[in-house]
Order: C-alpha cells, then sequence, then structure tokens
C-alpha cells in the first residue's frame, strides 16, 4: 500500500471541512518527507509576466501521478510541477492519496505566483466513480477506478439504455452507480455520484454535485440535449446524479479557509474540469476535423475531432462533445502501464534510441497490464499478450512498441468504418510522447503524419479551461 501518512478521525490541527482536513504545514512537509515524491517544480517568475497580471491553473489527477500548469492568457507557462503517487495496489486509499496529491501541488505553486491566481480547473481520469454523503461529502464506499468493470451491473444497464450506448460497458459510470445501488445496504438517501475531478474541485469550492458534461457521458447525459434521458431520469437512482455544466464553467469562488491557508485572492474562481484526455487534447490545441490526439499516458486514449457522433458500446467507442464538434474516440488499457511494468524509463529511453523505426517488428503482441481491454476490442476479459519474450530487451521492447503503435491504428480505422472523419494527422500527448523512436514506428504503421503536441500534458488543457472560465467571469 502506498506509504500514506494516516490522519486520525479528528486531530487537534487545522479545521476539518466536510471531512477534510486542511493540513499545518509540519504535516503537509511530512508527508513529502514519506510517500509522494515531488518530481519538479518550476517557479521561476517569467520575465513576461506583465499583462494583467493574471493567471489561470490547470490540475491533471492522472493515473500513476498528478501535475499542475499555470498559465497567463496568452498561453505562456509561468510554473508547472509533478508528483507521482509512488507505488499504489489494491488496498490504495485513492481518495486521500488524491486529497493530499491535490493539496501538496498547491503548495508547490510559488507562493509569490498565487495572490495571480484567478481560476483554478481539474482534470481527472474518465469514469472514475464516487458515491458522497452530501451531508460530509464523506465518500460511502471505496472509489471505482476508470478501468474498473462492473459486468453484474451490466444486464440491467444494456435494459434500460439504447442499444450499444455508451453507458452500456461494465467500466461505465453508470455500470458503477447501479453496481453501488444493489450492493448498498446501509441508507442511501443522502448519497451523491460525483466523478474524481469534481470532487477534488469540491474540496476548493465547497458546492457538491457539479460536474462538467465529459465526466458526465459514461453515466448516460447527452451532451447534445444537454439533459440526462428519460430513460435514467425514470430510475429509481436518478437523484444522486449531478447537475451539469459546460467544462470550464466558473462554480464557486475558492473556500475562505483554503484561500487563507495557501495565499490566493479573493477573487479565485473554481471552474467545471474535464476528463484527463479531453484536457490532452485542449492541450495540443487541435482545431480541425480529421486530426486527431493519442494519449499515451497510462493507457492509450485516442480523441478525432469529427463533425460526425459515433457511438458504438461494442467496440468501445463514443464521442464527447467539444463546443459545436465532437471528439470520436475511445481509451485502450494498452499503454504505458505496461512499459512500466517491464521497464523503468531510464530504460525505456535507454532502449528505444537502439530500435530500427523503419524495420518492421515480427513479434505480436496485445500489450495489457492485466487482462481486460475497453478498445478498440471491448472485452472485460481479454487476456494479454506479451510472449514470447526475444533475449534482446531492444528487440522486447520494438516489439511491444509496434504491437501498441497496431492497437492505435486499428482503433483509427475502426472509426473510419463507424462512419468519423478519417484521420490526416495525429498529434501526441502523455509521458510517452517523449518517445521518438515510437513517433517514428507509429507514424509508419498509422501511414499518416505523427508528431508531438506542442503542449503535451493534460494539465495545460485544464488551465485553459481556467482561462475560459475567468473569462466567462467577466
Ligand atoms: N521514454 C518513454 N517511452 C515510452 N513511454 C514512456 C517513456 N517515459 C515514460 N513513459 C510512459 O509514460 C507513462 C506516464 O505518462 P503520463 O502521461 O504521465 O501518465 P498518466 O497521466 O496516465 O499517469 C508511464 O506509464 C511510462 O511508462
Ligand atoms: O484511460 C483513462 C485513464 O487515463 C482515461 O481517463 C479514460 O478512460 C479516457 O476516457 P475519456 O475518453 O472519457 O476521456
Amino acid at each position: 500500500m502506498a506509504a500514506l501518512v494516516h490522519l486520525p478521525a479528528r486531530h487537534s490541527g487545522p479545521p476539518c471541512i466536510h471531512g477534510v482536513c486542511y493540513f499545518s504545514r509540519r504535516f503537509i512537509s511530512r508527508i513529502k518527507r514519506h510517500n509522494l515524491v515531488r518530481m519538479s517544480s518550476k517557479g521561476c517568475l517569467d520575465a513576461q509576466f506583465q499583462g494583467s497580471k493574471r493567471l489561470y491553473l490547470g490540475i491533471d489527477l492522472g493515473t500513476s501521478g498528478a501535475r499542475y500548469a499555470l498559465i497567463d492568457k496568452q498561453g505562456i507557462v509561468h510554473s508547472e510541477g509533478k508528483r507521482t503517487y509512488g507505488q499504489t495496489d489494491v488496498a490504495t486509499n485513492w481518495a486521500t492519496l488524491w486529497k493530499e496529491t491535490l493539496l501538496l501541488l498547491l503548495e508547490d505553486l510559488p507562493p509569490t505566483l498565487r495572490p495571480y491566481i484567478s481560476s483554478i480547473s481539474i482534470d481527472g481520469t474518465s469514469a472514475t466513480t464516487l458515491i458522497i454523503d452530501s451531508n460530509t461529502g464523506e465518500l460511502l464506499c471505496k472509489p471505482f477506478l476508470y478501468n474498473e468493470s462492473c459486468p453484474d451491473s451490466l444486464p440491467f444497464v444494456t435494459s434500460i439504455a439504447p442499444e450499444n450506448h455508451t453507458v452500456c460497458a461494465g467500466s461505465s459510470t453508470l455500470s458503477k452507480l447501479v453496481s453501488w445501488w444493489n450492493s448498498c445496504t446501509s441508507d442511501k438517501g443522502n448519497a451523491i455520484l460525483m466523478h474524481q475531478s469534481d470532487w477534488l474541485l469540491w474540496l476548493l469550492h465547497g458546492k457538491l454535485g457539479v460536474t462538467d458534461y465529459n465526466n458526465a457521458l459514461k453515466v448516460g447525459y447527452d451532451p447534445d440535449t444537454e439533459s440526462y434521458p428519460n430513460w435514467l431520469l425514470s430510475q429509481p437512482f436518478s437523484y444522486l446524479l449531478p447537475s451539469v455544466k459546460p467544462p470550464g464553467t466558473p462554480i464557486e469562488s475558492m473556500k475562505e479557509d483554503i484561500r487563507r491557508q495557501f495565499g490566493f485572492s479573493k477573487d479565485c474562481v473554481i471552474c467545471t474540469g474535464t476528463t484527463d484526455s479531453i484536457a490532452a487534447f485542449l492541450a495540443a490545441r487541435v482545431t480541425l476535423p480529421g486530426k486527431a490526439v493519442t494519449s499515451l499516458g497510462s493507457t492509450l486514449a485516442i480523441k478525432l475531432l469529427s463533425t460526425s457522433r459515433i457511438e458504438d458500446a461494442r467496440f468501445g467507442v463514443y464521442s464527447h462533445r467539444l463546443d459545436d464538434k465532437w471528439l470520436v474516440g475511445g481509451a485502450s488499457n494498452t499503454g504505458g502501464a505496461v512499459l512500466s511494468k517491464i521497464f523503468t524509463d531510464d530504460q525505456l529511453e535507454h532502449l528505444s534510441g537502439q530500435i530500427n523505426p523503419l524495420i518492421a517488428s515480427t513479434l505480436d503482441y496485445y500489450p495489457l497490464p492485466s487482462y481486460g481491454e475497453r478498445f478498440p476490442i471491448a472485452n472485460p476479459d481479454m487476456q494479454p499478450r506479451l510472449h514470447p519474450r526475444p533475449e534482446n530487451d531492444v528487440a522486447y521492447l520494438h516489439g511491444i512498441l509496434e504491437s501498441i503503435a497496431r492497437i492505435e491504428a486499428k482503433a483509427y480505422e475502426l472509426l473510419k468504418e463507424l462512419g468519423a472523419s478519417e484521420v490526416e494527422e495525429v498529434f501526441t500527448a502523455g509521458g510517452g510522447s517523449k518517445n521518438q523512436a515510437w513517433r517514428k514506428i507509429r507514424e509508419r504503421v498509422l501511414g499518416v503524419p505523427v508528431h508531438v503536441a506542442e503542449h503535451t500534458e493534460a494539465a495545460y488543457g485544464a488551465a485553459l479551461l481556467a482561462l475560459k472560465g475567468a473569462g466567462a467571469c467577466r
């Protein structure tokens, strides 16, 4: 289990608000020593920081860690930082880890810049589902993580939703809600559903029950009609559903206690967030149909900008709304999480430098970190295929990277077959975007130009949402 520093139920430190204990500096410095590794924090006051002296903060709670990006209205980065979660396992107390990581990132912000922060937004992993007591903000059960599957809910979910609807997957938010509803034996009357980023934003603004239409997609919200469908509202658990706003919409001012603790200004506004792969798409600043962003993080998430909306749960394909267009795609469980189980980041860099990306690997794998795949094959029981392993690790890594590239190519081909705009160019986000050999392998396998996005961190996309929200306040 991650070496978390456990808070006693009540401690003599700063006041606990809704069960969230804001930590003293002494306590935070103790956490820093124990478990959450500070990876980097660039805090120099950028010489170009002129203009209206306003900054916008984006925070990304990813799969393996969290990052922040602090930008001005020109999109210039004035500070960025990262915290990794360290070793986690099935016993990890994720809500506490996310809360501590968020507070540490706020602590990592250069104190001289905090008073200039106008707005904050947070992105999190999609379909990461929390059932919350609406009186206290406390969790009523452990979070359902993004890649968890609740197959027992599927017969009921598929009986109420339209055929092949986005929610018709064991990993959908609705399947997780139904699973809790069917298993909870205590009083459900005060329960409310929130997504990971909603709950973390609530820690900053204090207004429960608000989400965004990207996070709400997988519980059944229809971003086109901007409403929950009747087949969902007619369910006995519909009272748990949060209200939905567009990403980057102002919710509330920052709570006074946390504002004072970290030295934010009185006009700092907290805005709705989005999911991590949508934030990565926003960071890439792709604007034309046919252009796409592949997020090579712990997972492989694909977002193709399309004029047509496509969804087909048989293949794990769904469409997020982006203003007047659609982000068609899905998320595979393949990706960096598989690489991290076999190689360190240094090994990845060293071995990748020895790969000739212009020569195809003959090794044929389906790299998964464990059983279960979401897209382009929707099979919760799918087994990883990572053997035979050659003696040479360069050849092994080449085979894995090429096999992941084949999955990416199959995914884009599937979107085209289902009627989406054909991919013409791919921009890359996430930790894997730094791998040049992989980019060239992908370019050869996909048959289209593959670039590194101008900004590869989802936190930058979340900062753009904060900038959008601040504009809405004027
Ligand atoms: N040089 C590299 N080549 C390929 N993948 C890499 C490289 N360096 C790091 N990664 C992968 O990047 C992933 C982390 O990316 P990141 O976007 O930070 O993840 P997430 O947001 O999903 O937690 C890790 O799983 C790691 O395996
Ligand atoms: O796999 C993930 C973990 O990083 C993504 O959060 C998620 O599955 C992508 O979903 P969406 O397309 O809804 O953003």
